[in-house]
């Protein structure tokens, strides 16, 4: 029994690399993951296909674990507008750089219903060729002018439902144990346990 057992674990000769551009994310990502999985880093900012935004984020674990010839986790966020019908979803990088803070609240100057969620998509996939798992993590709220500190992303934009502060104006702790991003890593987290991946690498994690 013991011996099907092991026979059937799945063993990672390497550390799940996550590969993002983005250095704030990275931050979240470890603050949220711990050392709950063996885990390091690369700094490379993945080409993204357009679509809908589980095919985005399985499309970047594909080309990741091409880059790192080993197991690769990688995120996709989406900030979607209810009036929008979903929209900008997986564009808003390109609308925040181009429109700011001030012109993603007049996008929805028109519309009364200002809802809307902050979707995080991870994917992890084994190895090259190996077909990528997704996990979604969705954070209901709305879209208020900009209120606290503006060094990451959209967050000053986005107040989170049955809180008062925005993203940006509250502490990094109670921010990690509600956002998009905890619900996902979390989905993430329960995978690792359940699939039992066993570790034989001696390379540093960080
Ligand atoms: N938790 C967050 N709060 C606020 N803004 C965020 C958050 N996560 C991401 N952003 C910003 C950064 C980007 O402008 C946009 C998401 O685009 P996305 O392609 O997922 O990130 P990215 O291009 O910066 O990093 P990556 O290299 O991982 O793709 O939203
Ligand atoms: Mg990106």
């Amino acid at each position: 029994m013991a011996a099907a057992a092991a026979k059937a674990a799945v063993v990672l000769p390497r550390p799940v690399t996550f590969v993002t551009g983005n250095a704030k994310k990275l931050e979240e990502v470890k603050a949220i993951i711990g050392n709950s999985i063996p885990f390091k880093s690369l700094k490379l900012d993945l080409p993204e296909l357009q679509g809908e935004p589980e095919d985005i984020s399985k499309e970047k674990a594909r080309l990741a674990a091409l880059q790192v010839n080993g197991p690769v986790l990688v995120e996709d966020t989406c900030l979607c507008f209810n009036s929008l019908k979903g929209l900008p979803g997986p564009y808003i990088k390109w609308f925040l750089e181009k429109l700011g803070h001030e012109g993603l609240n007049n996008l929805l100057m028109a519309y009364e219903d200002k809802t809307a969620y902050a979707l995080c998509a991870f994917s992890f996939s084994l190895g090259p060729g190996a077909e990528p798992l997704t996990f979604l993590g969705k954070t209901p709220g709305k879209i208020v002018p900009a209120r606290g500190p503006t060094d990451f992303g959209w967050d000053p934009v986005f107040q989170p439902d049955g809180y008062d502060q925005t993203y940006a104006e509250m502490a990094k702790e109670e921010k990690n144990m509600i956002s998009h991003r905890y619900k996902s890593l979390a989905l993430v987290k329960s995978h690792f346990k359940e699939a039992g991946y066993v570790f034989e690498t001696d390379e540093d994690t960080i």
